[in-house]
């Protein structure tokens, strides 16, 4: 008699793997756009007349809606409502949205003043604060997705590889911009549109890819039996949420998130200006040095995903990264060290820091909070951390305008000093080590297994 055993089709390798690579791709996209604007920096001071404040301003509306309407938390409760077929599609939509509004307000610059911002200024940041929605609330329905396909099996790789495809988003967006506005020019006047219409084209792109998705988490529930993608056991209940807030493993890693990306997110939106303006590298190649950092952590990130898949000592690396953090940052801060040579090897190590915490950090939560309350507790994760994205860029652009311009003996401004913004920077780090060894602790005292491999 043969023994019919009915597989999930997880268990397809080529199903799960290919799956994984699908929603990643979607995550390039958004990672572009992310970071589209951050090597234009200077061309928007000199061709548009922003002023480093306004820069700030943009970049902080990536959390605007996340921390303010609370729009992550609706988004976790959406997602384990409605499940991650609706909301991965509706989050793609939200940031197409957000970027047209980008790209009207580049292109077509308007004047005067809205709620005392310049209307450029507003509608752009509008449309960022509309994109960062979308960007992150298909971030937690991502990380939904791999523990749906990956639990029990190579969970940690495969959320490294996620991380790893989507920061090749970010290293192109570091790399083409700024020359490509220069390229696609006309007499002279640089297409400062140009990048961000690439990136309108890849996230059309990324909703496609999302959508083709869909077919395959059905094929997914079909091989497993399930016919309504929202179990009455996952349906989203306020009582999770009362659950979660009160664990307080949940709140070391939310505040190592926010701690640890505060100094990693908001110093990519500078660090070609840093580039330019401490190391005097040549505008045109400023942006190739930290996009080195991204494409560290495409091999790296894998790699250290698959070590605490295999070998565990999860909390140990998220310390060691937390260090990391502070030493490089500090040396950034160091105004003697500023030959462009000592900047590669610094965006080298941060890249090996960016590559440890979110390695282990992500992976780490399924294992204090349970699968049913996952979507909700990543939406928490992703709201403390939006302070931090939020709440940084403001204060560099602030700091940066008001503190740290030099001028030349005629009174004419001549560089920004990055010192202060540096330190501020490696603030975050001394903090990130203070709560990843708490969190160390934590785990030990309480068993979350976060010291043990990920794989049976
Ligand atoms: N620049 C993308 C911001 C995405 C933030 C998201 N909340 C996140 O932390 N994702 C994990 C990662 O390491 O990219």
């Amino acid at each position: 008699m043969t023994e019919v055993i009915n597989k999930s089709l997880r268990d397809s390798k080529g199903a799960r793997w290919g799956a994984l690579a699908v929603v990643s791709f979607t995550m390039l996209c958004g990672y572009y756009i992310n970071y589209v604007i951050s090597p234009l920096k200077p061309l928007l001071e000199e061709y548009m007349g922003w002023t480093s404040a306004d820069f700030g301003v943009w970049n902080s509306a990536y959390g605007w809606f996340n921390v303010f309407f609370l729009m992550l938390i609706f988004g976790g409760i959406i997602l384990d409502k409605m499940g991650v077929r609706f909301t991965g599609l509706g989050a793609a939509l939200t940031m197409i949205v957000g970027t047209a509004l980008q790209y009207y307000a580049i292109e077509f610059p308007m004047e005067g003043t809205i709620l005392g911002f310049k209307s450029s200024i507003a509608i752009g940041a509008l449309g960022f604060g509309i994109f960062g929605m979308g960007v992150e609330i298909a971030g937690i329905t991502v990380s939904k997705i791999i523990v749906k396909w990956f639990k029990g099996k190579e969970l940690a790789l495969a959320m490294g590889l996620e991380m790893a495809t989507a920061r090749m988003g970010t290293a192109l967006a570091l790399a083409v911009p700024l020359p490509m506005a220069k390229a696609l020019g006309v007499n002279g006047m640089p297409s400062i549109s140009a990048p961000i219409m690439l990136g309108l084209g890849l996230l059309v792109a990324g909703f496609i890819a999302f959508l083709w998705y869909t077919f395959m988490d059905k094929k997914l529930e079909k091989s497993e039996g399930i016919s309504d993608e929202v179990s009455e056991e996952d349906a989203f209940k306020v009582s999770d949420i009362l659950f979660i807030i009160k664990n307080k493993g949940f709140w070391l890693i939310a505040l190592l998130c926010v701690l640890f990306y505060s100094g990693i997110f908001p110093f990519l939106y500078y660090a070609t200006d840093l580039m330019i303006n401490k190391y005097g590298v040549n505008e045109d190649f400023a942006g190739a040095i930290p996009s080195l950092l991204p494409f560290g952590t495409i091999i790296l990130t894998p790699f250290f995903g698959n070590l605490y898949d295999r070998k565990g000592k999860g909390a140990t690396i998220m310390l060691i990264g937390s260090v990391m953090l502070l030493a490089v940052h500090s040396f950034f801060a160091a105004p003697i060290l500023n030959h462009y040579i000592i900047a590669i090897v610094l965006i080298i190590l941060l890249g090996v820091t960016f590559s440890l915490v979110p390695s282990a950090m992500w992976p780490s939560v399924p294992k204090i909070i349970p699968e049913k309350q996952l979507g909700s507790a990543y939406a928490l994760i992703f709201w403390v951390q939006n302070w931090g994205l939020m709440g940084m860029p403001l204060l560099i652009g602030i700091v940066l305008e008001k503190y740290c311009k030099v001028v030349d003996d005629n009174g004419v401004f001549s560089h920004y000093d990055y010192t202060l913004p540096m330190v501020i920077f490696a603030a975050t780090g001394l903090l990130a080590i203070i709560v990843a060894a708490a969190l160390k602790a934590e785990d030990k005292k309480k068993g979350y297994g976060l010291e043990r491999p990920n794989m049976a």
